[in-house]
């Protein structure tokens, strides 16, 4: 059989089609060009699979999607301390190209608006780094995410730098204040530089599920990013990702998200999905006018809103069964904090049986967090000083 998958994507795309609203974006000549009618989207999951419909072989630049990846190369490289001094962790509510700057820091409100990017992208790999040496280092993250070696579109490049007065005004008001340190031109090369990688959906997706994994590969397992790191990039992302849009975009949708003025969008929902789409027509915030609607879709249909949870804890205690001289207790499933109180209150309650001993079996447990392995122990200490005898059955050794 086929994977549904993509034949669900299909029919997302073909139902949003018809949208043909919005503008490419006219201030960078080569974009203006561009034709608006490709369509693409992709999904790929934190396990590894990676679906996509349309035109999803299609190459578009990647735009303010660096922005994102940028940032976690920046912490990475220079430290949450470092970067926090420079670039901040707030919404600005004005465009992405504004000069929004916090009143006494000084700061670019975040990492997602021009501004804060500019200063990322001064922060990469180091204080006395070059110029092709801080594009080398987000170029090669990006290629590392996307599980190949991406490019720079050279045309989109130059097209940009011959227009780049904005971002240049921008960059010499940050020099002044003391954020950047190198020649504005150069930083602004770099970013745009950042700004021109060409990407497919499917990259975008990929990278996605990176962040969604927490930072690691979804398709070769190896940690590329810190779960730090990665937190700290979504959290920014869910604030400030889609510009002044992203109170709404949080409410409506709850996928931490990432537009570009080529036209992508890049989604990343923790511990799910990469999501990556593409059509060129924009709204007059820079988002991608499909795009949003085929988030907005997903968001729906798949139920993937971040704040739409699952009371997830008594599930933990998959069953608590009396036997002759012990009560044994079953767990199930992930034990975080909600799960792990739920143990803490079926051990409460066990205790005041009395029983001769108590097992706890851990055998259909699929993980333990940090927290959940140390409540589940202070639940068994506590018996234990209770004077009751606990045994612990772990096969996989979770616990
Ligand atoms: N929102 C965007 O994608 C903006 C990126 C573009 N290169 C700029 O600096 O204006």
């Amino acid at each position: 059989m086929q994977h549904p998958v993509p034949d669900y994507l299909r029919g997302v795309l073909e139902s949003i089609r018809h949208l043909e609203h919005g503008e490419v974006a006219q201030y960078i000549p080569e974009l203006a060009q561009a034709d608006p009618r490709p369509l693409g989207a992709a999904v790929a999951t934190v396990t590894g699979r990676l679906h996509s419909a349309g035109d999803d072989r299609t190459e578009f630049t990647i735009q303010s999607i660096a922005k994102p990846f940028a940032y976690a190369a920046a912490l990475a490289d220079r430290g949450v301390e470092t970067v926090d001094r420079f670039v901040g962790l707030n919404p600005s509510g004005e465009a992405f190209n504004e000069l929004s700057l916090e009143a006494e820091s000084k700061r670019p409100d975040n990492a997602m608006i021009n501004a804060g990017a500019l200063a990322t992208h001064q922060l990469l790999v180091g204080p006395y780094a070059g110029r092709q040496e801080r594009i080398d280092r987000v170029v090669s993250l990006m290629s590392t995410l996307a599980g190949r070696q991406l490019s720079i579109d050279h045309a989109t490049f130059e097209s940009e730098m011959n227009c780049a007065d904005r971002n240049l005004a921008l960059a010499h008001m940050l020099r002044s204040h003391g954020i950047l340190h190198d020649r504005a031109e150069d930083i602004v090369a770099g970013y745009v530089a950042q700004c021109s990688v060409r990407v497919t959906v499917r990259d975008l997706a990929v990278m996605g599920a990176c962040l969604a994994a927490g930072g690691v590969h979804p398709l070769t397992g190896e940690r590329v990013l810190g779960s730090l790191v990665t937190r700290q990039v979504l959290s920014v992302m869910s604030a400030s990702g889609m510009y002044d849009a992203a109170g709404e975009w949080l409410t409506d949708v709850g996928i931490p998200a990432k537009s570009g003025v080529a036209g992508g969008v890049m989604g990343a929902l923790p511990g799910q999905v990469g999501i990556g789409v593409y059509s060129p027509r924009l709204d007059e915030h820079g988002n991608s006018v499909r795009g949003m609607e085929f988030f907005r879709r997903l968001s729906e249909d798949l139920n993937l809103h971040l704040m739409e949870a699952d009371p997830l804890g008594a599930t933990v205690v998959r069953f608590v069964r009396r036997e002759d001289d012990a009560v044994r207790l079953h767990l199930q499933g992930v034990i975080r904090f909600g799960g792990a109180e739920a143990v803490q209150a079926a051990l409460v309650e066990i205790s005041q049986e009395r029983p001769e001993r108590v097992v706890v079996s851990f055998e259909r447990v699929d993980r333990v967090t940090d927290v959940g392995r140390r409540m589940v122990q202070e639940g068994i200490r506590r018996l234990r000083e209770d004077g009751l005898t606990v045994d612990v059955e772990d096969p996989d050794q979770l616990f």
